[in-house]
């Protein structure tokens, strides 16, 4: 994948710090641009979240995080940027402003985003010299979690730039989809007004209060978006019939009307004052970063849900969170220089996160296994059993496990696994793991395990080949030397 080398963001507010974050957790230096006497602050507490966030999301190896510097100018924070995106406040005459500035500035090749949640792009290029680089690059907040990007094409934007984009964002674990022609708003911001507007007239109108507007879209039909849209989400409404059933039967309701979409509401001082104050009842016991973290949390299990889906080939946003994990462990995964085999293999670094915690408040069972079913995973790439390995139809399976807890890890706990082989043959490995807290080195738990090799299209054990035997082999030999855990062999319940 060609990625992005050096950023620059124009703008550091909710959406601009947010593209920082999604930038340098993809290992990507970025130079920001932007006036506000507390830029830094503002731009660090979106950047902590964002981490933590990450935290949560993937135990896959992210790259060291990028640098982030702040500049005085925009001329020279574009300096040697090959990503510019503008995220400035939503006025045609600044972006164009500065979408000038930052064409004068910035190197011929460089691609140039603006955020713009709805001007065309044609507007904003009007006044640039190399405005074939400019685009529309519209994000969803927040920008490091929510991989969609709309890009827009504006009448001087190059088809070229709109492919390179949609290229130079996939291994941030963004998803680019270009738009066929501009219009206002775009796609998503177009939806999204449609059903706010509507929402706006049930507050004014007193059919309901902000909490109950909510809880009717998270309860229902908010949930079923996350994963299918609209029109895959109708086909099925429309029951074996399918689409055009379902046009022939709600199709008419159009013209009744059901909604006042056309109508704009009047957002006088009494309807502002109504809607914040019931937004206030509703949350405002919590501040806005505290919310984030929620948010952040629940999109996080989404996204882990939906990676999962599909027989485990991954839907929707799951199946972008599974192709940039993919990306990230062959990038990253397993440094083989670094194994010496003389010693357990030290497989993964990882920390508890938040949703790694249960009522006892400290890491639940079940995130030991992943742990350890994520380090034998590190054990099998190291041995070129990869992505590509299995989808060639053959890997190895987990047959048989023995987790021993030795110890607490709690929230923010950081951890390293070790692994030792304790015999293999060519088609088993029986192997000991031993996950550590990071900063004591103490045991927390142990793991006995034995994998099998498997042609997984006949569902059968068979032998590994050659060349993955012929890693495996010296790893063996330099682990028989090694003493034998402490805990081999043990069963449920017996005596130490
Ligand atoms: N907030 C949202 O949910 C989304 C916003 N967008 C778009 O992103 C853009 C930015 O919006 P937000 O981040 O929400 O606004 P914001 O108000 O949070 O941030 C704007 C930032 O731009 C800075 N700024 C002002 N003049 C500047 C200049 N001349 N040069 C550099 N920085 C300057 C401000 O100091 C501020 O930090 C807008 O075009 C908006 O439509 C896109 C997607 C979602
Ligand atoms: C409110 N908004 C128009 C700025 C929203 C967006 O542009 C996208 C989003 O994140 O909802």
């Amino acid at each position: 994948m060609t990625g992005i080398q050096k950023a620059a963001c124009i703008g550091g507010g909710v959406i601009g710090g947010a593209w920082a974050a999604r930038f340098l957790l993809g290992g990507i230096d970025v130079s920001m641009y932007d006036p506000h006497p507390q830029a830094e602050r503002i731009v660090g507490e979106v950047l902590a979240n964002a981490e933590r966030a990450y935290a949560m999301l993937t135990t896959a190896p992210l790259p060291p995080k990028g640098k982030l510097t702040f500049y005085k100018t925009i001329e020279e924070a574009v300096h040697g940027a090959d990503w510019i995106q503008e995220s400035v406040p939503e006025r045609v005459d600044l972006k164009r402003g500065v979408l000038t500035q930052i064409d004068a500035a910035a190197d011929p090749k460089a691609l140039i985003g603006s955020s713009t949640s709805g001007i065309m792009p044609t507007e904003l290029q009007r006044d640039m010299k190399h405005p074939e680089r400019m685009f529309v690059a519209h994000p969803y907040n927040p920008v490091y979690l929510l991989p969609l990007a709309e890009l827009v094409g504006g009448t001087k934007t190059s088809p070229e730039t709109l492919e390179l984009a949609k290229a130079r964002l996939a291994p941030i674990g963004m998803i680019g989809v270009i738009l066929k022609k501009e219009i206002e708003a775009f796609v998503g911001d177009r939806l999204l007004e449609a059903v706010w507007r509507e929402g706006l007239w049930l507050i004014h109108d007193d059919i309901c209060d902000t909490e109950t507007l909510d809880d009717v879209i998270r309860y229902s039909f908010g949930i079923r978006w996350a994963q299918m849209g609209m029109f895959e989400t109708y086909r099925i409404a429309g029951g074996e019939a399918g689409m055009r059933h379902f046009l022939a039967q709600f199709g008419p309701c159009l013209s009744w009307p059901w909604t006042k979409l056309t109508d704009v509401v009047d957002l006088d001082d009494a309807l502002v004052d109504k809607i914040a104050g019931q937004s206030d009842a509703q949350s405002g016991a919590r501040g806005i970063r505290e919310l984030e973290r929620i948010r952040d949390e629940n999109l996080v299990g989404i996204m882990q849900a939906l990676k999962g889906a599909d027989g485990g080939k991954g839907w929707g946003a799951g199946k972008i969170l599974g192709d940039f994990e993919k990306h990230l462990w062959a990038k990253g995964g397993a440094k083989k220089d670094h194994l010496d085999p003389s010693a357990p293999l030290r497989l993964i670094d990882t920390k508890v996160s938040p949703a790694w915690v249960d009522y006892n408040g400290h890491m639940t069972e079940h995130r030991y296994l992943q742990v350890f079913g994520d380090t034998s995973d590190a054990l099998l790439r190291l041995i070129g059993v990869d992505f590509a390995y299995v989808e060639a139809g053959h890997s190895y399976y987990t047959v048989e496990t023995h987790i021993r807890h030795l110890g607490e890890a709690k929230l923010g706990t950081k951890l390293y696994a070790t692994l030792q082989l304790l015999s293999t043959d060519d088609k088993r490995i029986r192997f000991f793991t031993t996950i550590h807290d990071a900063e004591t080195g103490d045991a927390l738990a142990t793991a006995e395990q034995l994998m099998l090799h498997v042609d997984s299209k006949a569902g059968k054990s068979v032998a590994a080949p050659a060349d993955v035997l012929a890693r495996l082999a010296p790893i063996a030999q330099a682990h028989a030397a090694l003493p034998v855990p402490e805990g081999v062999g043990r069963s449920v319940g017996q005596k130490r």
